[in-house]
């Protein structure tokens, strides 16, 4: 399962090998637990096994293999984030991906070395959506052939990048180009900040981390202006615009071709939610399975919680998600790879389509993710809302997807832009115009849904129910918006009226993604214990998912009330089913202890003693006698007594 899991026995096999490895290595250790740091300790702790992992990383891991470079990560700094988490998420990306061959040759190997800091820093204190009104401006100067970066006003302020508060020196600095009084638009440009030697902010760069946060304390995000600083022109990353020294333009082939590191992050973050979502999961399931509360016959002793069906339907649904979106983003990872490497080479007609499935994907994934780690943190009841369980800090880095990388509501938004267009090639008969991701909406459905006549059909039945009820509100969406701009409304304003329809086909579409990848993957595998196991999940993953937008099939009668009922059944016959199996198929993906952090989700499952530990261990107990006491309680107590 975990060659399922992790995309083959290699991978699965070296990720063993890697945990191996660094439990030997206590120095790659956390020194204390994370939650009883100072957010000084902890980004000083960081810092200290960033590294040494720099030293060491040969020993350990393949460095040039993304896969397990990014397991080390988790394993050794975990997903609070690091001083440097920009610098391979984004800042290596966006050179690799918009720097000329000449620009990589001068600045990569010296990211790749880590002889520099980067990060991309785009978002603005009053501007992080709507790219096109961002302040932060790059005027050329014809005379010295320099751009002139500038922040006008405090709106303009760099606001949020991370790592950019203290610990990078360089970064890909997005700003409006300006050539001649013509504005271009947004574009990125390298942009040192710090002195090399002494780390100290150049000249004209105001520059400082933002403040704690609700989790990914670990990271500075930071603030950065310029007042008129000065950089060569050669700095504009120019592997798709050019800028010539006389002020010539050469615009690129896509028009949003700058915004590639952003589809990087869309397309790679799927697995690292499915991974947060798996992680909160293992330690309710496993503490489920000791936690011991009640009975269901009270002729026998007190069950394990995880008996409780309320339990499962909690956490099992998820299990499935989990799986659903590993999968699903290992598709997406792979459509990206194949679209960048398209790019390069100048072929941009995969673009729209790989933008449009990310957004989409981004949006509910994250949602989804966030829902699945509270309800965890429920299910292990009190203790999960002790940082014991880790699931909070789980929980606050996991949703940050929600906003980072794109507002999901504006993400859907753009895939909802992808679908409508789609839709107006149905209505005007063009549906063989329709690209694979959508070639559903042009097929002509069934009047009802043939779930409960034909069990066998292998899913068939299911993924023609998702299609229907994606294409009927995508249609129905888009006939509100067509319908609206025909009565003479704008463009604009019809959109904004209709746009939490829209966003209700987004999600549906994505959905119906979702559970096509599953089944596609189920469909692939071989051994014949894995697809049955994972077969129970996807039974259990479409009949819950189908519950859960039911009402959009009700509507138009394609699904009946007792078709629900069978639904409904097999949701829980398939909770059942699972039981057995829910410890294992979360086990199956092999966080080590290490990596999870979680003293309530320990492999070894002895809760309580690994809690009471925990809890002597608080700073709060070196001494018996709090000054807080002392200073304050005690004398109101005693001035009280007197
Ligand atoms: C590893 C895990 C670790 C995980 C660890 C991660 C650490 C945290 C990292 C966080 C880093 C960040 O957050 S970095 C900052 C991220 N910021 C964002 O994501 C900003 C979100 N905003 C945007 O992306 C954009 O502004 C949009 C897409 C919302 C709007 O852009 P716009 O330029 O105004 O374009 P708009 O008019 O709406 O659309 C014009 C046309 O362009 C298309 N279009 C727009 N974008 C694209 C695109 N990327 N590719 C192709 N096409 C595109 C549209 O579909 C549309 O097509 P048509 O319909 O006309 O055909
Ligand atoms: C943990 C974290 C890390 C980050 N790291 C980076 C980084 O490294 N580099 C970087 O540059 N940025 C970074 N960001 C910033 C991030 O990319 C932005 O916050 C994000 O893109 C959302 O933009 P915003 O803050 O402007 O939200 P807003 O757009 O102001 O959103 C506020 C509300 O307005 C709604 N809204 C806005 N526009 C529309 C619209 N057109 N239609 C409908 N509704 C709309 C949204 O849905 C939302 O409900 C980070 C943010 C976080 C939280």
């Amino acid at each position: 399962m975990a060659a399922q899991i992790w995309g083959s026995e290699k991978r699965a096999r070296r990720r063993r090998e890697i945990s191996a490895k660094i439990a030997q290595m206590p120095e790659l250790h956390d020194s204390k637990p994370l939650p009883f740091m100072t957010r000084e300790e902890k980004i000083m702790e960081s810092a200290r096994k960033l590294t040494i992992l720099t030293e060491k990383m040969g020993q350990i891991i393949d460095p040039t293999d993304p896969a397990e470079l990014y397991h080390l990560n988790n394993e050794v700094l975990g997903l609070e984030g690091n001083p440097m988490a920009l610098h391979g998420v984004m800042f290596i990306p966006a050179l690799s991906a918009q720097a000329s061959d000449e620009q990589q040759a001068k600045w990569l190997p010296r990211a790749l070395r880590r002889e520099i800091i980067g990060t991309y820093a785009q978002t603005e204190l009053g501007h992080g959506t709507n790219l096109q009104n961002l302040e932060t401006t790059a005027t050329y100067d014809l005379a010295t052939q320099e751009f002139v970066l500038h922040t006008p006003q405090i709106t303009a302020l760099k606001w949020w990048p991370g790592n950019l508060g203290k610990s990078s020196n360089y970064a890909v600095v997005v700003a409006h180009m300006i050539i001649k009084a013509k504005n271009y638009g947004p574009h990125p440009f390298m942009v040192q900040l710090r002195d090399e030697k002494t780390h100290e902010p150049l000249p004209g760069i105001t520059i400082g981390d933002i403040g704690p946060k609700m989790a990914y304390n670990i990271v500075d995000n930071g603030f950065l202006g310029f007042n008129k600083y000065r950089i060569p022109r050669t700095n504009l990353l120019m592997r798709h615009t050019k800028v010539e020294a006389d002020g010539t333009y050469i615009k690129p082939p896509h028009a949003k071709i700058n915004y590639s590191a952003m589809v990087h992050v869309r397309a790679y973050m799927l697995t690292g939610q499915a991974i947060m979502l798996a992680s909160a999961l293992n330690i309710a399931t496993r503490y489920s399975s000791v936690r011991r509360q009640g009975q269901i016959d009270k002729s026998q002793p007190e069950v394990k919680v995880l008996e409780y069906q309320t339990q499962q339907h909690r956490l099992f649904p998820s299990i499935a998600r989990a799986y659903a979106f590993q999968f699903a983003g290992a598709e997406t990872v792979k459509l990206y790879e194949h679209v960048l490497k398209e790019m390069k080479s100048g072929n941009v007609s995969l673009m729209a389509d790989l933008h449009a499935l990310t957004s989409g994907l981004k949006s509910v994934v994250t949602y989804q993710t966030g829902e699945g780690i509270e309800q965890a943190r429920m299910a292990c009841g009190g203790h999960g809302y002790s940082m014991a369980s880790y699931i909070s800090e789980i929980y606050g880095v996991a949703i940050g997807g929600c906003t980072y990388e794109g507002e999901n509501m504006v993400m859907l938004l753009q895939l909802a832009r992808y679908l409508v267009k789609s839709a107006a090639l149905v209505k005007s008969g063009q549906s063989s115009k329709l690209g694979p991701l959508v070639a559903y909406l042009g097929v002509k459905s069934e009047p009802t849904s043939l779930i409960d006549r034909i069990p066998n059909s292998g899913f068939t039945e299911y993924v023609k129910t998702f299609q229907h009820v994606s294409k009927r509100q995508t249609l129905k969406a888009a006939d509100m918006f067509f319908g609206l701009m025909e009565k003479g409304e704008k463009r604009e304003i019809a959109w904004n009226k209709c746009s939490v329809e829209l966003n209700r086909a987004s999600r549906l579409h994505t959905r119906l993604f979702i559970v096509e990848a599953f089944v596609r993957r189920v469909n692939e595998i071989a051994d014949i214990r894995i697809k049955e196991a994972l077969t129970d999940l996807l039974h259990l993953h479409v009949n819950y998912e189908l519950l859960d937008i039911a009402s959009y099939a009700l509507e138009d009668g394609f699904l009946s009330a007792s078709q629900l009922d069978y639904i409904r059944d097999q949701v829980y016959l398939y909770l059942g089913k699972i039981r057995p199996n829910a410890v294992s198929l979360l086990d199956s993906w092999e966080f080590s202890d290490i990596e999870l952090r979680s003293v309530l989700g320990r492999r070894d499952g002895n809760v309580y003693e690994n809690l009471f530990k925990w809890a002597k261990s608080s700073p709060l107990n070196k001494t018996d006698v709090l000054s807080s006491v002392t200073q304050y309680l005690k004398p109101m107590m005693e001035k009280a007594r007197l």
